[in-house]
């Protein structure tokens, strides 16, 4: 997609081609230090076309700092990045979006008295008219949201209303309509679903594998074993800054992951020390003491 209005946030990809299998993004031992806190080494991790890889890990571990490698606002230290087969080394931001990368924020960056159409073009506005007379292009704005929201199957009563009268959830869908429409090849969306409840949380998911079904490489940010396993294919959990585990959905259950996710080993060391502290064995302990157990989702659908 090359014929898109370009601006601040429209990503405007340059003609490049995916790397075999249809990898977009890898990551090759990559790291990142920040004066003397390594806060990621030896990184590996590759993003395909069509696929959800989900970056799972505790506060801390590293996330947002592979984000920002891979978005363009940190240079990694070690290692190697790759888009579409090519070693590259990204100064802003900027320069992610011309190559289709477009990172959707928790905070959305959108201006909530707005209305939704607007905030859709925030940035990349279509203008016509020739130079001194241009003027912003509201029917074809209107007209170009409402049919882009609708093919990714959003439908909201009124493009009309401020963006921040929708709830947290039709927000990101509406972010994550935005990315696809302005070329994102491979977006990152940096835990969409922590703020959200049971429903939203869906609905965000069903829009991540819809991304996903039109070919996007997705990299899905999350602390949620559970979010992660309804919707993805390859599953990278990091742990103070380095990569835990690194596995295919065919690879891993969900009880597995969560294992993973919740450090299983210091939470058995943990449940031990429970038992002894109220005297009795480890088996003995009731089931909502059981902290290796699979984590249900609260009733909040928070993390
Ligand atoms: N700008 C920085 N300067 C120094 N250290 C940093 C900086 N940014 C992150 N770190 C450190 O790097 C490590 C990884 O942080 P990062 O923010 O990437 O983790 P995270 O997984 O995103 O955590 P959270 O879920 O809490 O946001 C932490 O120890 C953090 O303190």
């Amino acid at each position: 997609m090359t014929d898109k209005t370009s601006g601040t946030h429209g990503a405007v990809v340059q003609d490049s081609a995916p790397g075999q299998d249809g990898l977009l993004v890898e990551l090759r031992g990559a790291g990142k230090s920040y004066g003397n806190v390594r806060a990621l080494h030896g990184v590996d991790l590759k993003v395909h076309a069509g696929q959800v890889t989900c970056v799972l890990g505790d506060n801390g571990a590293g996330k947002s700092t592979l984000i920002k490698i891979i978005s363009g606002l940190h240079q990694h230290t070690e290692g190697e990045f790759l888009v579409d087969g090519t070693a590259v080394r990204f100064s802003t931001p900027r320069e992610a979006l011309d190559r289709g990368i477009a990172t959707v924020y928790q905070d959305l960056a959108t201006v909530p008295l707005m209305p939704v159409w607007r905030n859709f073009f925030l940035g990349s506005e279509m203008t016509r008219g020739p130079w001194p007379v241009r003027r912003l292009d509201i029917p074809r704005m209107k007209a170009t949201a409402d049919q882009e929201l609708r093919n990714m199957g959003i439908v909201l009563d009124d493009l009309e209303q401020p963006i921040g009268t929708l709830s947290g959830g039709q927000r990101q869908c509406v972010a994550i309509a935005r990315a696809v429409y302005f070329g994102a090849r491979v977006l990152i969306l940096d835990e969409p679903t922590a703020a959200l409840g049971v429903k939203q949380s869906g609905v965000v998911l069903k829009y991540i594998a819809a991304a996903r079904d039109r070919g996007l490489g997705v990299i899905f940010i999350t602390h949620n074993p559970h979010h992660a396993y309804m919707v993805g294919d390859h599953f990278s959990v990091l742990r103070l800054g380095t990569l835990e585990l690194s596995a295919d959905r065919s690879e891993v259950s969900l009880e597995e992951l969560t294992n993973h996710m919740a450090g299983g080993a210091e939470l058995a060391a943990l449940k031990h020390e429970l038992a002894q502290v109220r005297g009795v064995d480890t088996e003995e302990l009731p089931e909502e003491d059981d902290l290796t157990a699979p984590v249900a989702p609260s009733p909040e659908g928070t993390t």
